[in-house]
């Protein structure tokens, strides 16, 4: 932490900053500068002077400049796990596992950067000759949320700076400390300062609505909840902003009762458990065929009681707090409404301190869709089992919601797992496995859970647009 600090000197504050603490303890860890919506707007407008001369670069030597960043957050990947655990909570063993995935956005743009091609296009005419090229968007924005400080930060910032482009973002109010290090990074790679720029502020509302109305913003990308999705996109319409909106989900994880039960139980651990539940991918119904119920249950049952609660910096913690007290007392109330309507806790994890920020890991059996534990987004370390009795049904129920984030299925039929992946109404299905996000992949929802894709070549073209050039001869 004290490297850390030593970082991010600069932005720390007395304590009219943004206080941000440690979930697992309530402790303060730091004060940090909170900006007003007019340095913001000055950031934008330095962000857009230095542009020019960034996207004038060969992509090569944007690409030299990209690697050295992401060779500085490997070097430094003791560091800013230890600021991930301390400010969002996770175990250390995977805020370390999020540095690296972060990184490695940073390195796949680095080179992907290289490959935006443009195209030459059978002319239409004899005399004319038809091409396109790819060019940066402009001045873009991000705001970012508390659950993945480093990497829902990289995997904008990284394309956004390959493909010649400037960037503002905005991270979440509990979590900017690992954005800060990420930037002081970035600099000392050789990023122009002010060219991607941090802004933690407590002006929230007020920083989206300059990101969708400054004249030199030409595009926001955003991850966070549903309901501000829309605000921004509101927002955005007065300027026709181009927007990437990764939103909430509600993750359906099918388990058929052909199905390997021990590894469809290992999905569920990494597609529910993983950062206490808090990912907009997890899981947040357990959909398992009747033939299956009971036996899956029970294992599933011995995995989750067997899951072990505490501070993140602990070595043996594998589930951490949630990111606030206010959060773990939604989660229980979630679990209580449940019970009251009929449901049963038929497993929970001990050594979760009450009144907390620490949520007990729990499976809760004889759910039915009309629950809000099934139908709203858990965010926490509650897997909800629902029954169902066909293929036909499993389909119905995981498509019965407004979002279309993530979807997980389990079965040992090649042809039904076929089939029933183009049936799901969803950005992205596994199969056979609970974990889906890797940087080679296009990352995105339907639905309510947004547009736009992040990681792949798909990331890039995010912060490019094609130009038609069309040649007379
Ligand atoms: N898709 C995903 O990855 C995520 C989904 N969620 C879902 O959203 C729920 C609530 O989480 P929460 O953190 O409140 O998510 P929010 O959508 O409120 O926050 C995400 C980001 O948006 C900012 N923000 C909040 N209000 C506005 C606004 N009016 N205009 C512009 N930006 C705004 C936040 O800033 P600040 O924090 O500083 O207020 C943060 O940086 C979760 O329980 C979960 O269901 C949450 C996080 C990630
Ligand atoms: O919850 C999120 O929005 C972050 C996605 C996590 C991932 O990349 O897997």
């Amino acid at each position: 932490m004290i490297q850390a600090i030593n970082y991010i000197e600069q932005s720390l504050r007395d304590s009219d900053g943004i206080q941000v603490t440690n979930p697992a303890t309530g402790e303060l860890i730091a004060s940090i500068r909170s900006w007003s919506v007019a340095d913001v707007s000055g950031a934008i407008d330095r962000a857009d002077r230095l542009r020019p001369a960034w996207a004038a670069m060969t992509a090569q030597e944007r690409a030299t400049i990209l690697l050295k960043w992401y060779n500085l957050i490997l070097a430094n990947e003791d560091v800013l796990a230890e600021v991930v655990t301390v400010e969002a909570g996770k175990p250390l063993a995977e805020a370390l596992a999020e540095v690296r995935y972060g990184a490695a956005y940073v390195q796949w743009y680095a080179e992907e950067g290289k490959r935006a091609y443009g195209e030459v296009i059978p002319s239409f005419a004899r005399d004319r000759r038809v091409l396109t090229l790819r060019q940066p968007v402009g001045t873009c924005t991000a705001i970012t949320p508390w659950n993945f400080p480093v990497a829902m930060i990289t995997r904008k910032v990284a394309p956004a700076l390959a493909a010649g482009c400037s960037i503002v973002v905005k991270p979440a109010e509990a979590t900017p400390l690992s954005a800060l290090v990420l930037e002081q990074l970035a600099i000392r790679a050789g990023v122009p300062e002010g060219l991607f720029a941090v802004t933690p502020s407590h002006h929230s509302a007020a920083v989206g609505q300059l990101f969708c109305t400054h004249p030199k913003v030409r595009k926001l990308s955003f991850t966070g909840s549903t309901r501000v999705g829309k605000i921004l996109m509101a927002q955005a319409a007065d300027q026709v902003l181009r927007l990437s909106l990764e939103l909430g989900g509600n993750a359906p994880l099918i388990v058929m009762d052909d199905a390997d039960l021990d590894r469809a139980v290992r999905g569920v651990m990494d597609a529910k458990f993983r950062n206490a539940g808090q990912t907009c991918v997890c899981a947040n119904r357990i959909l398992v065929h009747d033939g299956v119920h009971d036996a899956f249950v029970e294992k599933l049952a011995a995995a989750v009681s067997a899951l072990r609660v505490g501070n993140g910096l602990l070595a043996d913690t594998q589930i951490g707090p949630l990111i606030s007290p206010k959060e773990a007392q939604r989660v229980s109330q979630l679990v209580d409404d449940a019970v009251a309507r009929g449901a049963t806790v038929a497993a929970q994890a001990q050594g979760a301190p009450a009144e907390s920020a620490f949520a007990a890991p729990r499976v809760v059996t004889g759910v039915t869709p009309d629950m809000d534990l099934a139908s709203g987004e858990i965010f926490g370390p509650v897997a909800p089992v629902i029954r169902f009795a066909s293929e036909e049904e499993a389909i119905a129920l995981a498509n019965d919601t407004p979002y279309g984030l993530a979807a997980y299925l389990f079965t040992g039929d090649m042809g039904r797992a076929w089939r029933m992946m183009e049936a799901l109404e969803y950005g992205m299905v596994a199969i056979n496995d609970g974990r889906l996000s890797s940087e080679v992949a296009p990352f995105g929802g339907v639905k309510q859970s947004g547009f736009g894709r992040e990681g792949s070549a798909h990331g890039l073209m995010e912060y490019m647009e094609i130009k038609y050039a069309m040649m007379g001869l």
